[in-house]
């Protein structure tokens, strides 16, 4: 099938905010840039203070060529861009957008076709999209698209309401859920290291891996979000999404066809596999943390509860680490261990599988043990790649092993530059392909997992903050963890000496 560049009329409700001018005007570019987008496109900005064209314009190159090293064509891309000065929660402007959008329609030949993105705070989600629909702007005669940021929800309850009132105005298939990390390009991988490799999905499942581990840590601290990040800690800001949508890309079962509907069903069994964590048992498989000032490259950083909007007293975690068990045939026994957290030693996101030993060791060493179990380490940032840990022959008359590597850069191959994970998702939302987008099940049956431990954590406040200094891989708990089922977390520098 042959696919046509995109016809449409996106529309940027938050066009002033931080998201739009960061991720979202630089992704459109890049679409443009690479001939994506044609000249049948427009954007339309939203936001409250009163721009003129020209200024909001400006605004849009002055975002590209901030993010952009040589960009090309500013002046012909930005003259595709207009704005609506408007609150979102006066219905009547919307009247005057829907003008704006139909005259566009056919100065642009965009077919009537529509993506609204919400990249706004979540408590607009709701008035937005009911907006749209009651003033008229999603009757057309073509498609009509919502992107909803996250966070969606506070918890299920929230969730299910905020759907709810999404979905009187729009059904499930024109909801596109963002989760970033399903962009990128090594969780896009995960499936076909999986699937389009012999060597691995038969020893994808109890029998041969003893453990994964999914480590996504940050080096960065809240900067200007402390408002949000209040209301939010880790656990609601990494693990109900990203994280969660890693283990099920980990875990499913392969899909009997590469279709939205097979790989969304697979991913949710796998949620609706994960063993529910009772109220009880949060302290015996989850950790929380928060981070103590610290030096971050030789620079003093201030704790949490000095950043910027952030309650002295705070009892919010930057920090989680986590035991999940999947309670299925492929999995049962198997421990995902997972952790995230802000102020870390390292920016970096890797998955490791770890291989159970072989029956019976040869080649010496104590316990039975081999000297470095086989770990498939899958690079998902800063670098991209594979690397695949076994043991050969050390070089001489003996019959020792020593440990070698398998590695594949994906990003370091000159000419290669990965597009990034926005403009990867925008252009799938162009093309109607919403696979790397979350279900509404998906997103439910992830607040269901979380619940229990936001709960506990909400309503026992934790003594012993702030447990973890900054620069750290965070607090001694968190080792605890996997020490107790014998195992280790693999760290990054360690892996790399070997
Ligand atoms: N920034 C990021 O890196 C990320 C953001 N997100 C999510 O994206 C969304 C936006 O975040 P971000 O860009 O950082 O937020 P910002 O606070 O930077 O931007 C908010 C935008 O909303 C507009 N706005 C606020 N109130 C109204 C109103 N009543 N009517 C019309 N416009 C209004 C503001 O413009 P004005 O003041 O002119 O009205 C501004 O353009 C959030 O849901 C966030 O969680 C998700 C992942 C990363
Ligand atoms: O969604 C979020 O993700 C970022 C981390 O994203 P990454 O692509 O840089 O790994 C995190 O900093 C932020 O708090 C969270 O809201």
């Amino acid at each position: 099938m042959t696919y046509t560049t995109p016809k449409t009329i996106v529309v940027i409700f938050g066009a002033t905010g931080d998201l739009a001018n960061r991720k979202l005007f630089p992704s459109i570019y890049n679409l443009y840039e690479k001939g994506e987008l044609k000249d049948e496109f427009a954007v339309v900005g939203v936001a409250r203070r009163p721009l003129t064209l020209d200024v909001f314009r400006q605004n849009v190159k002055d975002s590209i060529e901030e993010n952009i090293p040589v960009p090309q064509k500013v002046d012909e891309f930005s003259s595709h861009f207009y704005y609506h000065s408007s609150n979102v929660n006066d219905r009547t402007s919307y009247k005057e957008l829907k003008d704006l959008l139909d005259e566009l329609d056919s100065k642009y030949q965009t077919e009537g076709n529509r993506i609204f993105y919400l990249a706004m705070a979540p408590e607009f989600f709701g008035t937005i999209a009911e907006n749209l629909k009651g003033e008229g702007l999603t009757s057309t005669s073509g498609y009509s698209r919502l992107v909803i940021e996250k966070p969606f929800g506070h918890n299920l309850p929230s969730a299910q309401q905020l759907n709810e009132q999404i979905r009187q105005a729009f059904s499930e298939d024109q909801i596109y859920r963002i989760d970033h990390y399903l962009g990128k390009e090594m969780v896009q991988n995960i499936e076909v290291i999986r699937f389009a490799n012999a060597i691995f999905e038969p020893l994808w499942n109890n029998r041969y891996i003893s453990n994964i581990q999914i480590t996504s840590s940050e080096v960065l601290g809240v900067e200007d979000r402390g408002g949000y990040y209040e209301n939010s800690g880790a656990l609601r800001d990494m693990v109900q999404n990203h994280i969660l949508q890693m283990v099920a890309l980990l875990a499913m079962e392969p899909p009997i066809k590469l279709t939205t509907e097979e790989i969304r069903s697979e991913k949710i069994k796998v949620l609706r596999a994960l063993r529910p964590i009772d109220e009880s048992e949060v302290h015996d498989y989850f950790v929380r943390g928060q981070y103590g000032d610290g030096q971050i490259n030789n620079k003093q950083v201030p704790s949490y509860r000095k950043e910027q909007n952030v309650d002295p007293k705070s009892n919010t975690e930057t920090f989680v680490a986590g035991k999940l068990l999947i309670d299925n045939f492929r999995w049962a026994g198997v421990p995902f261990y997972i952790r995230t957290g802000k102020r870390m030693k390292a920016k970096s996101t890797k998955i490791i599988v770890q291989f159970k030993d072989i029956p019976m060791n040869l080649y010496m060493k104590k316990d039975n043990q081999l000297q470095n179990p086989n770990l498939l380490v899958i690079h998902i940032q800063p670098d991209e790649g594979i690397t695949l840990h076994l043991n050969a022959k050390r070089v001489g008359q003996n019959t020792q092993t020593t440990p070698v590597h398998l590695d594949y850069c994906n990003n370091c191959i000159d000419g290669i530059n990965t597009p990034a994970a926005y403009e990867k998702l925008i252009y799938d939302c162009m093309k109607g392909d919403a696979t790397n987008f979350t279900h509404w099940d998906e997103v439910a049956l992830s607040w269901s997992f979380v619940d229990p431990i936001s709960h506990v954590w909400e309503s026992q406040a934790a003594t012993n903050f702030p447990n973890y200094s900054a620069g750290s891989m965070g607090p001694a708990d968190s080792e605890k963890l996997l020490e107790n089922d014998g195992f280790q977390w693999w760290s990054v520098s360690e892996l790399e000496n070997k």
